[in-house]
């Protein structure tokens, strides 16, 4: 089975899998057709102002209201274990790609969580984690403390959702909303990726100023799936994360009932090949919000919560400019992965399913070899091709899990050794 879908981001959606589902004119009818249960998903305030409001409502086979509860679920080791309370050095850090897990292993167990700011009740922050699995999962799992963007390095996924069924393979990312139940499978019986999980304000588009209305990440790129629902009577295992620990219950029946829904909060694909990439034609390198494809603001004016940038591949033309990142401190702290080729500013070590952490404040840029290379280059047009690398850049410095702390390579700080004193005349 292929899913359909329908272009455009946060757009109001209608759509039903069984003829007649959806009501029309209002929300909640008496009574719903075929004894459906209509259910709001907030994924905003309700008094969210209109151009933030997001939500969605949901017909389905019975109430999510109707529930044993929640245990403690002691599966997942690395999978949202908090973060470490001693003072984190202001070291750069780097990973290797994660091993593949045990056989048997799902994309629940399969999660280890690498970086993490703020707290989730805060509804602020950002944590990156990494997955490696290789068996579908027979249970679903819905996160209360943010939306997942998915980004797989290897292997498909097939994400079927309470709202619809998603396929995404490397090269193309998806979007599931916060309090949304899924369960992922594996079309080709492994995969490995990373997941972004926001806290914050919603991923939205990033404002276009001097671009104009179009490029960047365009709207009608991002795929909304249709109404999709399975109507199963046998025991399903829901695994929740919910302010930072998971939990876990079972219903007699898949809770993936959705038979209709219309609404703006919904999941999406993006293929990250139809990004307007933007960039100097004449001199310097611009800052990588050039890059932004999503942006989570903040309560401070311009600085995110979370930033999704991409380094896709794309020409480089500037004149009399070293053309790779430059050397730089920010502000804002940095977490970098990468799905397919070579970064421009790392000749070796930062591997595809690696992942990177510069957080405020720290010193770094090319490492040597790329210095080098990039300083001696005869600056004729040049495509750096077949990469794809992307950051999430966010306000809040970064914790490395303990896992992610013992794990990092140990000589990271060597790339950036030896660099030649300048000459003073
Ligand atoms: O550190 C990095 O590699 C990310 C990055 C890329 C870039 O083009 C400019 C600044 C920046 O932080
Ligand atoms: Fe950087």
């Amino acid at each position: 089975m292929t899913a359909s879908y329908i272009p455009g981001f946060g757009n109001h959606v209608a759509t039903e899998a069984v003829p007649g589902a959806l009501p029309i004119g209002r929300n909640s009818p008496q009574r719903p057709a075929y004894g459906l249960y209509a259910e709001q998903l907030s994924g905003t305030a309700f008094t969210a102002p209109r151009h933030e409001n997001r939500r969605s409502w949901l017909y389905r086979l019975r109430p999510t209201a109707e529930h044993p509860p929640y245990q403690p679920y002691d599966g997942a080791p690395r999978f949202a274990p908090g973060t470490s309370d001693s003072p984190l050095p202001p070291n750069r850090l780097r990973w290797d790609p994660a091993p593949m897990s045990p056989p048997g292993t799902d994309w629940i167990d399969g999660m280890t969580t690498m970086l993490a700011n703020r707290d989730p009740a805060d509804l602020e922050g950002v944590a990156v984690h990494v997955y490696a699995c290789n068996r579908d999962m027979n249970r679903v799992f819905v996160d209360a403390d943010g939306e997942l963007i998915f980004l797989p390095q290897s292997g498909r996924l097939t994400i079927l959702t309470e709202l619809g069924r998603i396929d995404i393979a490397p090269g193309q990312i998806a979007l599931v909303p916060r309090g949304v139940r899924f369960r992922v499978e594996l079309p080709d019986g492994e995969a490995a990726g990373y997941v972004a999980e926001n806290h914050g304000s919603l991923f939205r588009l990033p404002d276009l100023g001097p671009i104009g209305a179009n490029g960047l990440g365009n709207p009608r790129d991002f795929e909304t799936p249709v109404a999709w629902f399975e109507d199963r009577d046998e025991p399903t295992q829901v695994v929740q994360k919910f302010l930072g620990s998971l939990w876990a219950m079972t219903l007699d029946h898949s809770p993936l009932d959705v038979v209709a829904w219309h609404g703006n909060l919904a999941p999406w694909r993006y293929d990250l090949s139809r990004f307007n990439t933007i960039n100097t034609v004449s001199f310097d390198h611009p800052d990588p919000s050039i890059f932004t494809l999503l942006t989570s603001p903040s309560d401070v004016p311009g600085r995110a919560n979370a930033d999704l940038v991409l380094f896709p591949p794309r020409w480089m033309v500037a004149e009399d400019t070293f053309r790779p990142p430059w050397f730089h401190r920010n502000i804002m702290s940095e977490a970098m992965g990468l799905i397919t080729g070579a970064y421009d500013a790392k000749a070796e070590g930062f591997r595809p399913g690696g992942l990177s952490l510069h957080n405020l404040m720290a010193g770094h840029g090319p490492d040597l070899a790329s210095w080098q290379g990039a300083s001696d280059a005869d600056l004729k047009p040049h495509r750096i091709e077949g990469t794809m690398a992307f950051m999430v850049e966010s306000c809040w410095p970064y914790q490395p899990t303990e896992h992610a702390l013992s794990h990092a390579q140990l000589d990271y700080d060597a790339v950036w050794k030896d660099f030649p004193k300048a000459r003073l005349p």
